[in-house]
């Protein structure tokens, strides 16, 4: 299984937790690749990767400028993703209450829409805690690729 690391930023947070999330999956000894979602296209989404999808939030609960191009092709694309499997990584701050980590969701509704499964719990980073990006996202992530697994 082939694990795809996708990343949205605007202030890069998002691009290095995927960088050290695709680090750790090598250094386990499996298989994984890093792509900004503002090269990667929907039509290449398949079954045979599992992805995972860190994203952060900007403006008002929004999707963060890099992510913006891509959203609008997933949003019009209609393929069928049954069987896919991915999971989700949100980047935002709390101080932001009412759209607090809004920015992936919108990802992930879309994924969902298609008939793709999430697995593993949803991932969260709060800007306006004392957690490091990349320490909570390293802690997250054995528990998916168990679940990319099953
Ligand atoms: C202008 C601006 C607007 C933001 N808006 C939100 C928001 O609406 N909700 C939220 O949860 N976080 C918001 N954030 C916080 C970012 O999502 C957070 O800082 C994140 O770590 C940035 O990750 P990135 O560097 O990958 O873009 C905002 C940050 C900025 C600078």
């Amino acid at each position: 299984m082939n694990i795809v690391v996708l990343y949205g930023t605007e202030s890069g947070n998002s691009e290095l937790i995927a960088q050290d999330l695709s680090d750790k999956i090598n250094a386990d000894g499996r298989s994984a690749e890093v792509s900004d979602l503002q090269d990667f296209e929907p039509e290449s989404i398949t079954a045979e990767n599992f992805y995972i999808i860190v994203c952060s939030t900007h403006g008002d609960g929004e999707l963060p400028n890099t992510a913006q191009d891509f959203f609008e092709k997933f949003s019009n694309f209609e393929g069928d993703l049954a069987g896919v499997r991915y999971a989700m990584f949100g980047l935002g701050d709390s101080f932001y209450e009412e759209t607090y980590s809004q920015g992936s969701e919108h990802i992930d509704r879309r994924f969902a829409e298609l008939g793709a499964e999430r697995v593993g719990e949803y991932g969260r980073h709060d800007a306006s805690s004392w957690d490091l990006p990349s320490d909570v996202a390293l802690e997250w992530l054995p528990a998916v690729v168990s679940a990319a697994d099953a």
